[in-house]
């Protein structure tokens, strides 16, 4: 059994953040640990409170994990402010972890889960040590200073990205809302470019995915696939969650974590060369 780590903001809502994290780690096999960086009040409908945990906190949850546990795996996802993502740094540059950066900036609702002072340490600081790092497009746009309209700005972006850090570059097609498909393009160091597409569902039930899509790669990396492989599985998983959704709470609802267990016969992920 593989440990993998999740350094996030609980969801009390629980269909994003740890609890998201814990649930898809439970799904494929990985035990799951946890070093919270914030409390939400939140659910479908929106985030009403958030309440950062104290940087010496946090590094405190993760060393107590680190002195105990051969870890194969991290994901990080809100991080809320630069005092934090530099806690959260300074230790991971000193460890050669797999590394799943989730650049976490705003929830569904339009809550801001990172402060606009903690940007330039999210790219200073943390994208650099990132194996994978999986930006929407709002975020590749936060993170790039540059407007991404059409397929030739993403791989523009994607460029940029690569060359602060990362093996990868994700940048997630969710937000393409006009498109009718949901497509990520997929970028590698050594030049490669994927596109991985699949239908769009017309659901409302898209609370997490991004969670749970960088949880899914953390667990796949965590028991050891191939980063390629790692990435289509991580993709099937959210997939499936979107698709058979749960169809809880009044709002933006949850994805369904359980699905992929059930239905992963049933899905093939697309890719082509980009
Ligand atoms: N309606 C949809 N149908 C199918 N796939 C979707 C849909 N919406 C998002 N996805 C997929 O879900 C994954 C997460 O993408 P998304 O852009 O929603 O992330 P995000 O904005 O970071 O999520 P979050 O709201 O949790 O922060 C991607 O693989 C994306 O293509
Ligand atoms: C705690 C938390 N992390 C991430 C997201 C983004 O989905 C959210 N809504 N809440």
């Amino acid at each position: 059994m593989h440990v993998v780590t999740t350094i996030a903001g609980s969801d009390s809502g629980g269909g994003a953040g740890i609890q998201a994290d814990l649930k898809t780690f439970q799904e494929l096999h990985v035990f799951g640990t946890s070093v919270i960086t914030a409390l939400t009040a939140q659910n479908t409908l929106g985030v009403s409170g958030v309440l950062p945990i104290e940087a010496a906190f946090i590094q405190q949850q993760f060393f107590a994990l680190l002195e105990d546990f051969d870890i194969r795996a991290v994901k990080t996802g809100m991080l809320f402010s630069a005092d934090i993502i530099h806690s959260i740094a300074q230790i991971l540059q000193h460890k050669q972890l797999p590394l799943v950066v989730d650049p976490v900036m705003i929830a569904k609702g339009g809550a801001s889960l990172l402060q606009q002072q903690a940007i330039e340490a999210m790219r200073s600081e943390l994208l650099p040590l990132a194996t994978i790092l999986t930006p929407n497009i709002p975020e590749a746009e936060t993170l790039t200073g540059q407007h991404i309209e059409t397929v030739d700005d993403i791989h523009r972006a994607a460029q940029t990205l690569l060359q602060v850090g990362g093996q990868c570059i994700i940048i997630k097609g969710g937000h393409f809302e006009c498109s009718t498909t949901a497509t990520d393009y997929v970028f590698f160091q050594d030049g490669r470019a994927w596109m991985m597409t699949m239908p769009r569902i017309e659901t409302l039930n898209t609370h997490g995915t991004g969670c749970t899509f960088s949880a899914a790669l953390t667990a796949f990396l965590g028991n050891g696939l191939p980063i390629e492989q790692a990435i289509i599985e991580a993709k099937k998983f959210i997939h499936l969650a979107i698709t058979h959704d749960l169809k809880l709470g009044h709002g933006h609802g949850p994805t369904n974590h359980f699905a992929y267990q059930q239905y992963q016969g049933s899905c093939e992920v697309i890719v082509h060369e980009a």
